[in-house]
């Protein structure tokens, strides 16, 4: 048959509808993940998860596929996303011992996807792939990050706590009651307590009530790099061209704008000098028995502070006072433990020692954690080349596997009918707490969890303890709450009338 000149011949075009049919036929059915259950376009196309990420309610819309398919999900051709809890444990909470004497002699290591993440940082502890690298990085900064350490900067939060009541009364005190936004002083709060852990003092934003275009940025960043760790290959392209045509992606601000502030900081620390027990100080200290930690590897880490610190634990703030305003039973029970337990009034700072003594606050925040997991993407790790089984299905090497804190929280086979539910109560009358701690994936698990954990609790339970007592809360009438998932899941809007209970 002949063909018109420049029209492509007839040969190439069914050759490509071979290769193309070829490809789905295997995808779908003879691909070693094909018996696995998803959305066909899922199953064909990485992009699938690049554009469902990009949307924003990521965090919603795998536990809703979870219920629609099952326990394992196919949400690329060499992606599941993973709710069963045996293998959950598996892929995150096995520890090197425990893996050799289960015959998985490593622990599962991020997948490529986290390379987005890192960018070009040699030193990025959230970001970093090799396991063995990312152990001696750990050891080299995890002491500052530890309960002992941060409980001696409870001074120095005291101090930033008294600045936010003192903001709020203005706004609570009669006969003024105004509605504001909680969510937006808690935010403030939470980063400039990131600000006092790491270099001693807090960044002025609750002082002055601005965040200076901050908040806004890190949200950006974080969309950026939620939707394209699934599209490296754009990522990558993007950083060869980005020389010429200049950068078009908010994830580079990470390893740039928010890297160069966190290097001025710790600059203006060096300068200026400070405490010896806040985070830069500790590694400043640390630095003269171990060269290879300079001062480039501190602001790298300092970056991971500023990144990784704020928002998350602003996010489980609003989480747990939204559920409380909605719970007002649980509100009520709480002030009666603290009022009970700790002599608790509405003039006093609740100490870490104090609310950890409370178990009712701890199963709150354990709880609000637990329905509303600030992190709401999948924690993504490769197979070890031994590949593994799930629910009998054999998964092989190389396969990326991961779970969402929002699927393994919302989990009916792990938490029951109600796991929907916002109900305290279920941590404090298990039979056995370890149990449900073990599927507590907040803060991610296994080698991997969070260093900034101790910080962020502290933070939490001193803060939610002293407020509760100190005011009341009422959602506005015109509040419309709105989740929206970029890594993180922002809760937007949390308009509240703010009353002090004691005058
Ligand atoms: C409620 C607050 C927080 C939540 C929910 C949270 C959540 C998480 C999660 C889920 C991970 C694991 C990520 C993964 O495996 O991909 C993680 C890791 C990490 N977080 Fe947090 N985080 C919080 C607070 C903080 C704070 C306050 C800091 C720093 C001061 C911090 C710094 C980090 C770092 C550096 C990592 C990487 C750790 C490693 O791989 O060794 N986080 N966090």
């Amino acid at each position: 048959m002949q063909t018109h000149a420049g029209a492509i011949p007839i040969s190439v075009i069914s050759a490509l509808l071979t290769a193309f049919i070829s490809y789905i036929v295997y995808q779908c059915l003879l691909s070693p993940l094909a018996s696995f259950p998803g959305p066909f376009l899922a199953k064909v196309n990485k992009l699938w998860r690049a554009y469902a990420t990009y949307r924003g309610r990521w965090h919603s819309d795998i536990v809703a596929l979870h219920r629609r398919y099952g326990p394992v999900v196919r949400i690329g051709p060499n992606e599941l996303s993973i709710a069963d809890p045996e293998a959950f444990l598996q892929i995150y909470r096995l520890t090197w011992v425990l893996g050799a004497a289960l015959g998985t002699s490593r622990p599962f290591a991020k997948s490529a996807s986290y390379s987005v993440v890192q960018g070009s940082r040699p030193f990025d502890l959230a970001g970093e792939r090799n396991e063995k690298v990312h152990a001696a990085q750990r050891r080299l900064v995890a002491r500052p990050y530890s309960m002992e350490s941060t409980l001696r900067l409870e001074p120095q939060v005291d101090e930033l706590i008294r600045i936010l009541l003192g903001k709020l009364d203005a706004v609570a005190t009669p006969p003024t009651s105004q509605v504001i936004d909680l969510g937006h002083w808690l935010q403030l709060f939470a980063f400039d307590a990131i600000g006092i852990v790491s270099f001693t003092k807090p960044y002025g934003f609750l002082a002055s009530g601005s965040d200076d275009g901050m908040f806004p940025r890190l949200e950006q960043t974080m969309h950026s790099a939620s939707w394209l760790m699934h599209a490296g290959w754009f990522f990558r392209l993007h950083q060869k061209v980005m020389p010429w045509l200049g950068n078009w992606l908010a994830v580079n601000d990470r390893n740039g704008y928010f890297f160069q502030f966190a290097q001025r900081e710790v600059q203006a620390r060096k300068d200026h000098g400070g405490s010896d027990l806040d985070i830069v100080g500790q590694l400043f200290q640390a630095q003269q028995a171990k060269a290879e930690l300079n001062d480039l590897t501190i602001s790298y880490m300092m970056t991971s502070n500023v990144f990784a610190g704020s928002d998350t634990t602003s996010i489980a703030l609003r989480a747990i006072f939204l559920n409380l305003i909605r719970h007002p039973h649980v509100m009520e029970k709480l002030r009666s433990e603290l009022k009970n337990n700790l002599n608790s009034s509405p003039e006093k700072i609740v100490n870490a020692a104090e609310a950890d003594s409370c178990p009712y606050l701890q199963a709150i925040i354990y709880e609000g954690l637990r329905v509303f997991s600030p992190a709401g993407f999948m924690l993504d790790r490769d197979v070890p080349a031994e590949g593994m089984m799930i629910g009998g299905r054999r998964v092989p090497g190389g396969s990326v596997v991961g779970t969402s804190p929002w699927v393994i929280h919302h989990s009916v086979e792990v938490w029951g009918e109600d796991a929907e539910e916002f109900r305290p109560e279920r941590w404090i009358e298990t039979e056995n707490p370890g149990h449900l701690r073990r599927f507590f994936f907040a803060f991610g698990g296994g080698t991997r969890t969070c260093i900034g954990r101790n910080i962020s609790w502290l933070e939490i339970e001193k803060l939610v303890s002293t407020l509760v007592m100190r005011y009341d809360f009422k959602l506005a009438p015109d509040a419309v709450i709105s989740e929206y998932c970029g890594a993180l899941v922002f809760l937007k809007d949390l308009r509240v009338q703010v009353s002090r209970r004691d005058i």
